[in-house]
């Protein structure tokens, strides 16, 4: 079980409430002249990625303070408790082991005091054997075709994650094309149709529950799509596939449950990329790739469970972002990755973050009266410079950012990426060191405006910098890296989680509206005026139905 403790009750905290008061007008640049070896002992070097802390609002002092309040949070003992299998998801009674899915060395994890790793074995050589044989050809349509197009059909996490993933890791693409169909909105559906024919095409119907909304008229909406064509039933085992933890709705859809691929209740969804949900991954890439992911992310975990918290990626990650989310009043945080590839990674983490962390009830039930789960958010660079970066440098928000890049691209194209990694570079320079009045002076000077045009526009060239970020660099995206990077995340909102007592596991928040949507839904079909409602929502429903 996870401890209760308000992390504000803590010695730690207040601590560093005092210290706040003194260091918080601090300019990184001022820590970076007081300390030679600031680099080296604020960057940690982790198989092919570096993660350089440099660039932050914190001194050694806040480091310590940081790392005092985690310990005081009982860090240590909530992370074996995950790893362990405990079920510390209490809302919903369950094990939290998404780790278990990519637990390599194969040792036991009990759950209700059975080891959970066969079944995760025997979910893996599934997915092996069937991912061979649609790559190979050898899985047939009903026509005798071999499949050409895998049409994943899923939201939340059964859609972001295999998204993320096979558009993170796309140099390592095979032949098949994958197209991910979530939202209820027909266009999403209607244009995939365009692009596939029924013959040729696999729908990968991925939902935990089976009973989501948007999955379930998605993936009615493809079989009747096939069947126009198809025209027998008994062909559908060859083109649906589904993955679940939900046995009788698959059934009652009508997929044959010898194609089912499990995974339990226990694997949030948010966190599913590593259970079943990841076989459209597995299919795009190859089956021994995904296994590299599922390396990549175990390495991780070994590093989050076995280092010590100063020295531990997403634990220093965490810490950091609740000292500026908790003491600076920092409201959101930036992924910015300078990789085309990782398009979707914000967008990933945006679920994984704000779903877990988006909570103002505490572990014993209370409301918090501190700040918890940050807004995420991001593009890739440098899209992003010409867009929002001037409200980074001078606007009146605090955005730490995470800038994330790779030293060796997968497309050796003319000089593009040494400029990519001129601008990765040049950008957090120029979030901590801004730019002085002296400076801009001198270079009005040198650009020939007399003193009245240098007064004029001072005050709008200058940059005061000191805005906090953590650069990741990357050998190389491959498979094994982007699973490090997931897990590494992952943990790092997970420590966040411990410390602001609050259960990252549950996300009853999303619950309201589905329900309320579906109260809607049988009002919208007739005529007749809708008066249940506030009156902007009966005022919106009726001047729907006049518009229609
Ligand atoms: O996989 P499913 O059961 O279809 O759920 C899909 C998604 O929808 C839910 O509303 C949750 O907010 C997500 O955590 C989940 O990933």
């Amino acid at each position: 079980m996870l401890p209760k403790i308000n992390p504000t009750t803590t010695a730690a905290w207040k601590k560093l409430e005092t210290y706040y008061a003194a260091f918080s007008e601090t300019h990184i640049k001022e820590l970076f002249q007081k300390d030679a070896d600031r680099f080296e002992k604020y960057s940690v070097k982790f198989e092919d990625i570096l993660v350089d802390f440099s660039k932050n609002r914190v001194d050694d002092s806040v480091r310590s303070l940081l790392v005092e309040l985690a310990g005081e949070c009982k860090l240590q003992d909530a992370i074996e408790s995950m790893f362990s299998g405990e079920k510390i998801n209490a809302t919903e009674n369950r094990a939290v082991l998404h780790t278990a899915l990519r637990n390599r060395s194969n040792s036991a994890i009990l759950v209700d005091g059975n080891d959970v790793m066969p079944e995760v074995n025997a979910v893996l050589a599934q997915m092996k054997d069937f991912s061979e044989k649609v790559i190979s050809g050898e899985w047939k349509g009903y026509s005798g075709k071999e499949i050409i197009d895998i049409v994943n059909i899923g939201i939340g996490g059964s859609d972001l994650g295999p998204l993320m993933v096979t558009e993170a890791l796309k140099p390592y693409k095979n032949h098949l094309n994958l197209h991910f169909v979530s939202n209820v909105d027909g266009t999403h559906m209607a244009e995939t149709l365009k692009q596939v024919t029924p013959e040729t095409t696999l729908f990968v119907v991925a939902s935990k529950t089976f009973t989501t909304q948007e999955t379930m008229t998605n993936a009615n909406t493809a079989r009747d799509w096939f069947l126009k064509t198809a025209r027998d039933e008994g062909f559908i085992k060859n083109h649906f596939v589904a993955v679940s933890t939900n046995e009788k709705e698959v059934a009652a859809f009508g997929i044959d449950t010898k194609n089912m691929f499990r995974f339990w209740d226990w694997v949030g969804g948010r966190y599913s990329l590593w259970s079943a949900i990841g076989l459209s991954i597995a299919c795009g890439i190859g089956f021994d790739n995904y296994v590299e992911l599922l390396e990549g992310a175990h390495a991780m975990d070994n590093h989050f469970r076995h280092t010590d918290l100063d020295k531990n990626i997403p634990v220093i990650l965490a810490l950091f972002g609740i000292w500026y989310n908790n003491f600076y009043g920092a409201e959101t945080e930036a992924i910015l990755p300078y990789d085309q590839y990782m398009h979707r990674f914000a967008a990933y983490f945006q679920q994984g973050n704000m779903e877990s962390n988006g909570k103002y009830v505490d572990r014993s039930g209370e409301p918090v009266d501190y700040q918890t789960g940050p807004v995420i958010w991001g593009e890739p660079g440098t899209n992003g410079q010409h867009a929002f970066y001037q409200l980074i440098h001078q606007g009146t928000k605090l955005i730490p950012c995470d800038f994330i890049a790779a030293a060796i691209n997968h497309n050796q194209l003319g000089d593009h990426h040494p400029k990519l990694l001129a601008n990765f570079f040049a950008q957090t320079e120029a979030m901590m060191v801004g730019k002085t009045e002296s400076q801009v002076v001198a270079e009005l000077k040198a650009a020939g405006k007399n003193n009245e045009e240098i007064a004029a526009l001072l005050p709008f060239k200058v940059f005061r910098g000191n805005i906090p970020t953590n650069s990741i660099l990357v050998k190389k995206l491959t498979p094994r890296v982007l699973g490090s990077l997931i897990a590494m995340y992952e943990h790092k909102i997970f420590v966040q989680g411990v410390i602001w007592n609050i259960f990252s596991f549950d996300q009853w928040g999303v619950e309201l509206g589905k329900q309320l949507a579906n109260a809607i839904l049988p009002e919208l079909l007739g005529d007749e005026k809708v008066t249940d409602h506030d009156a902007s929502t009966n005022g919106l429903i009726n001047a729907y139905k006049k518009m229609r």
